[in-house]
């Protein structure tokens, strides 16, 4: 009997595209995955073990090697920098990083704040900028931040640009675009390869025919 394979998947926004993903490259998963609050779910018939965590926190299970492998947003990744490899990028959940502030917002030399939900990548991409500046670490609602005065600038993921728009902010630079990507934890694909590269083969084929 073998162990079966753990998958930390992210509760939230990107759950169902990634279980719909699975069950198009053919893993026969449980009816009970689309409606419960049960955080580990087995599904004996594809022989896997699922984990469902907080979207920021699957790359620390996974690197931490409780999860096998995980599905994380790019953003997690770039946020939480875990050692972990990134094998595939799904496609999934689609969206991107952004700059945004009041209009007409304009760069003083005093004092800049700003305000994210991503403080080391926020951090990082200034200090690339060659910009100095104070990240506020917010646990959301991060568009309140210019509007109440918290901060000049956020740093926040736009997907369909409304919150940004309703909230009468404008994007002032685009720092990466994001996807869900698949990821492994170093040690069990070094032992369990064949199985991990055959599950990242049928998910590639499934994103392939998307694409087609
Ligand atoms: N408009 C969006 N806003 C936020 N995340 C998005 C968006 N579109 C896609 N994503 C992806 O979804 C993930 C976040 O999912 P979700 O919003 O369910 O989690 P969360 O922000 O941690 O939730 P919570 O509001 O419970 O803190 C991100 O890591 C990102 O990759
Ligand atoms: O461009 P849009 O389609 O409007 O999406 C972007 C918004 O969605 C996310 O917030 P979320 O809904 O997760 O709430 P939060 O602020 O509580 O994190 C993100 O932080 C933005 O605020």
């Amino acid at each position: 009997m073998t162990e079966p394979l753990k998958i930390a998947m992210p509760k939230g926004r990107i759950f169902e595209e990634a279980v719909e993903l699975l069950r198009r490259a053919g893993f026969s998963l449980p009816p009970e995955f689309d409606d419960s609050r049960k955080l580990i779910v087995d599904a004996p018939e594809a022989d896997m073990r699922f984990i469902l965590a907080k979207p920021m926190d699957v790359p620390t299970y996974v690197e931490h090697g409780v999860a096998d492998i995980g599905v994380a947003g790019k953003d997690t990744m770039l946020e939480e920098e875990r050692d972990v490899h990134e094998v595939l990028d799904l496609g999934i959940s689609p969206c991107y990083m952004a700059v945004a502030g009041l209009p007409g917002f304009e760069k003083t030399d005093v004092n800049p704040k700003v305000a994210s939900k991503y403080p080391n990548l926020a951090a990082r991409y200034f200090k690339e900028q060659g910009e100095q500046v104070e990240i506020i670490k917010l646990n959301g609602s991060i568009e309140l931040a210019p509007l109440v005065g918290l901060a000049d600038r956020i740093v926040d993921i736009v997907s369909s640009g409304r919150t940004l728009k309703e909230n009468g902010l404008v994007e002032l630079e685009t720092i990466v675009s994001i996807t869900s990507r698949l990821i492994v934890n170093p040690v069990s694909y070094r032992l369990k390869d064949s199985r991990i590269d055959e599950i990242a083969a049928r998910l590639a084929e499934v994103i392939e025919e998307d694409v087609r």
